[in-house]
C-alpha cells in the first residue's frame, strides 16, 4: 500500500515537470509514520523495486540526465545508493564506486562522519577508487538534511574527483539553511532530485 503522503514530481529540479513518468515513481514510494522513530516520515522505496517498469523509469531518467557528460564514475552511498548506482553506473559506461559504512571495505580508505536525522554515521572510500580531476555523480535514494551527501562529497573531493552533481530519487525539506539554497546545493553542488516533498508538512 502506497500512502498518499508520497512526494511529489519535482517542479524545479531540472528533470522537467511534464515527465510522465514521475507520477508512477511518486506513486510507488510508500510513507511510513514513526520509523524507525517516533516522529519521522520514513520515505520507502521498496514498493518501486517491486514495479521493475516504474523502477527502470527511475534508473532511465538518471541514465537520460548523465549520459553524455563524461561522467568517469558514479558513487552509491550504503545502502539504498547501491540499489540505483550500479545500474546507472553500467548504463553510462562509468566505473561505480561504493561509499560504505564503517570497517566495511578491506583496504585503505577515506572517512568521514556525519550527522543524521536520527542518529549518526560515517562514510568510508578506498584510497585509490577515483583519480584526481575525474567526474562524479553520487547516487543515493533520498536526502533530507544533507548530511549524508555531504560526506559523500567530501570522501571524493578528498581524492581530487570533480563532483558534478548529486542524484536522488527524493528530496524532503530537512534543510538546516535557507530553504531554496540547500535544495538545490550541498557543499556547492546541485542536487537533481526526481521527486520532493514540499507542501506536505515535513
Ligand atoms: O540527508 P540525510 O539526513 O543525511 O539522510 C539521507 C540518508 O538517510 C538514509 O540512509 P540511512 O542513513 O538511513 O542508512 P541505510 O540506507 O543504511 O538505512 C538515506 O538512504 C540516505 O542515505
Ligand atoms: N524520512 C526518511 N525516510 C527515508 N529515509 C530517510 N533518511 C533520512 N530521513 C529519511
Amino acid at each position: 500500500m502506497v500512502a498518499d503522503e508520497a512526494p511529489e514530481a519535482a517542479k524545479e529540479t531540472g528533470c522537467g515537470a511534464a515527465d510522465p513518468r514521475l507520477q508512477g515513481i511518486s506513486d510507488a514510494i510508500r510513507v511510513v509514520p514513526h520509523f524507525p522513530k517516533p516522529g519521522i516520515m520514513f520515505n520507502d522505496i521498496t514498493p518501486l523495486l517491486l514495479r521493475p517498469g516504474v523502477f527502470k523509469d527511475a534508473v532511465d531518467m538518471f541514465v537520460e540526465r548523465y549520459r553524455g557528460m563524461g561522467i568517469a564514475a558514479v558513487a552509491g552511498i550504503e545502502a539504498r545508493g547501491f540499489i540505483f548506482g550500479p545500474a546507472i553506473a553500467l548504463a553510462i559506461g562509468a566505473k561505480f564506486i561504493p561509499l560504505r559504512k564503517p570497517k566495511k571495505l578491506p583496504g585503505d580508505v577515506f572517512s568521514e562522519s556525519y550527522a543524521l536525522e536520527y542518529g549518526t554515521d560515517c562514510l568510508e572510500m578506498h584510497v585509490g577508487a577515483i583519480e584526481p580531476g575525474e567526474r562524479a555523480v553520487v547516487v543515493d535514494d533520498l536526502v533530507a538534511t544533507g548530511g549524508t551527501l555531504s560526506a559523500a562529497i567530501k570522501l571524493l573531493e578528498r581524492a581530487g574527483a570533480d563532483v558534478v552533481e548529486c542524484a536522488c530519487v527524493i528530496g524532503l525539506p530537512k534543510f538546516k539553511v535557507p530553504l531554496f539554497f540547500f535544495f538545490f546545493f550541498c557543499r556547492g553542488q546541485p542536487i537533481y532530485s526526481l521527486l520532493s516533498q514540499f507542501g506536505k508538512g515535513y
